[in-house]
């Protein structure tokens, strides 16, 4: 017998890729399980489906910074000085990455890149381990959303969060809908999409020295002039990152969709200041804010 949940969840996360360094992510998750019927005459309850495997899949993976192990370009290393956190340096094709989080703000995943079938054998194993006995197969399908239009991808942290949207590098696939005096602008979604084409966006207020930063000594000796460094304190522990300018956008408040939507309008509004603008951002799948301006 076979049971099916489409849309149990949407994952958002960010991953570290060599060559466009690291991208902000949202797949949706559908779950298909094989087994034989419990004394309920079901494979499983769909409460605990959507429950426990989402939990699951929630703590494995969700509002990570995913990080293929196999490949040379991360080094992760465990410190003395502050226990329970750890440091990763990522060298890309766009530049170099250096973080220091608690160590449930990464994913660790056993492949040389971060791909739909490398996350979902890491998931797979993971789930399957925690099932009950009637339930032999689990087939999971992630999938990003449909979009027909233009999309981003960002990677921010939200220090005033508390849950796991205070982790310092999560992030999301999203669409973005640009109204300029009522119609709708291709042009100007292109404009924001490729502005926020896998960028990290961090916020004014969370800027700090690098003599503030905290890095491992081999991040601190290569650094470059490039580098703008980020840090906070959150509920689950301090949060630093170092990310060079050429993929970095500053705003001037705090990431939260509904300040970004704000900050698009705002933009927009500086350059035409006699048009009025309606900015529908979304955060990953299905869900964002509005602004008017
Ligand atoms: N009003 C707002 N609420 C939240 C925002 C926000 O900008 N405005 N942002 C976040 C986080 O950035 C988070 O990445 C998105 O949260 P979400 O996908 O809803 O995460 P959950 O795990 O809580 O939800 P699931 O659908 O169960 O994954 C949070 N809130």
């Amino acid at each position: 017998m076979q049971l099916f949940v489409n849309d149990l969840t949407v994952i958002d996360f960010s991953y570290c890729c060599a060559e466009r360094g690291i991208v902000g992510e949202s797949w949706i998750v559908d779950v298909l399980l094989d087994g034989s019927l419990n004394e309920m005459s079901m494979v499983l309850d769909f409460a605990v489906v959507k429950k426990q495997i989402k939990a699951i899949i929630d703590d494995a993976v969700d509002h990570k910074l995913l990080l293929p192990m196999l490949n040379r370009a991360i080094n992760v290393e465990n410190l003395a000085k502050r226990m329970g956190h750890e440091y990763v340096d990522f060298s890309s094709k766009q530049g170099s990455y250096y973080l220091q989080s608690p160590a449930s703000a990464f994913a660790k995943i056993a492949s040389d890149e971060i791909t739909i079938d490398a996350v979902t054998t890491h998931l797979k194993t993971i789930i399957l381990a925690q099932l009950p006995k009637n339930v032999q197969g689990l087939t999971l399908k992630l999938r990003p959303e449909n979009i027909d239009g233009a999309y981003y991808h960002y990677t921010h942290g939200l220090k005033l969060h508390d849950g796991n949207c205070q982790r310092i590098a999560h992030g999301h696939r999203s669409k973005i809908h640009i109204y300029k005096n009522g119609q709708r602008s291709s042009a100007l979604e292109d404009v924001w999409c490729l502005r926020w084409q896998d960028i990290y966006l961090a916020s004014e207020a969370d800027r700090v020295s690098q003599s503030e930063i905290e890095l491992s000594e081999t991040a601190m000796a290569n650094l470059t002039p490039d580098h703008q460094f980020f840090a906070y304190h959150a509920p689950q522990g301090r949060f630093d990152i170092a990310v060079p300018s050429n993929i970095l956008d500053v705003v001037d408040c705090d990431s939260t969709v509904e300040l970004l939507a704000d900050f698009i309008v705002r933009q927009l509004k500086q350059q035409s200041p006699n048009d009025e603008f309606k900015v529908v951002a979304f955060e990953g799948v299905a869900k964002g804010a509005i602004a008017h301006g």
